[in-house]
């Protein structure tokens, strides 16, 4: 099966709160992309709420089980002790959590397993405790994959910046899916699942595809934010779906 296609709505958010005005609708974009057949709704909310506000949170959840109950919500972040309790409260299905920090623009790392083990470990027991599915921001690192399992996450997310910034260099886009495969194939032996995500768009996503054919989900904002103003949200997430494997329009929940 391919990759599910999780819509992040953190750039329709950032585009709303430049006026204080409830337009675009962060809650009736994510319907818009879910009908489209979109698998499922990511946020990453950040302390200052300058993407997705925290009260963005129960609405999004609402549309989900109200709308579109096949569909996952994943709520990405760091994980203060704010976090998780925001986490608690709107139920997601999955929580992936990141290594960013408030002042950070936007992620651009995974987690130092090694190092960060020990630390990440009882907040990952906390979440499966509450039912959510773990997943991990990861770097493309092979050697790191052993110990991101001791964490007990479920699974990993590769972080593919570096890829999505090789768009006009495809020699340095080729070393890079050379080290997002290794490290696929690394976190599926230690028996973890793989997500993938930042910077993909409809051009990058078939050759990461080809690489990594069991990616479990992708998460796509910012390339995708960007088409739907070019396209319109339903014909994107058709385009997105096609560029994951998808065959026809519509996506099977
Ligand atoms: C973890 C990850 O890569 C995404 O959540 C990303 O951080 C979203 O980015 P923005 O919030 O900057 O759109
Ligand atoms: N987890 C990555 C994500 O949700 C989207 O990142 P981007 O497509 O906005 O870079």
């Amino acid at each position: 099966m391919p990759a599910k296609l999780s819509v992040n709505l953190n750039a329709v958010a950032l585009l709303r709160n430049r006026r204080d005005l409830p337009w675009p609708s962060v809650t009736h974009l994510g319907r818009i992309a879910l009908a489209a057949g979109a698998h499922g709704l990511t946020v990453h909310p950040r302390p200052d709420e300058r993407h997705t506000r925290n009260s963005d949170l129960p609405e999004i959840r609402a549309l989900i089980d109200d709308e579109f109950p096949q569909a996952e919500f994943n709520i990405e972040g760091y994980p203060t002790e704010e976090f998780l309790q925001l986490v608690e409260k709107n139920q997601p299905e999955q929580v992936t959590l990141v290594p960013d920090d408030p002042a950070q623009p936007t992620s651009d790392h995974g987690w130092d397993f090694r190092k960060q083990g020990a630390y990440l470990a009882p907040i990952v027991k906390r979440l499966k405790k509450s039912g959510f599915r773990v997943s991990l921001f990861s770097d493309p690192d092979a050697e790191g994959m052993r110990a991101a399992a001791d964490t007990g996450t479920d699974r990993i997310e590769l972080y593919t910046g570096p890829y999505g910034g090789c768009h006009d260099d495809s020699e340095r886009a080729r070393k890079q899916l050379d080290l997002l495969q290794k490290a696929a194939e690394a976190a599926s032996a230690a028996g973890l699942d793989v997500n993938a995500g930042h910077d993909l768009t409809v051009a990058n996503l078939p050759a990461l595809m080809k690489r990594v054919p069991f990616l479990a989900e992708v998460s796509i904002g910012h390339g995708l934010t960007a088409d739907a103003l070019e396209f319109g949200m339903p014909e994107t997430v058709r385009r997105f779906l096609k560029a994951c494997g998808w065959a026809g329009a519509r996506s099977q929940m």
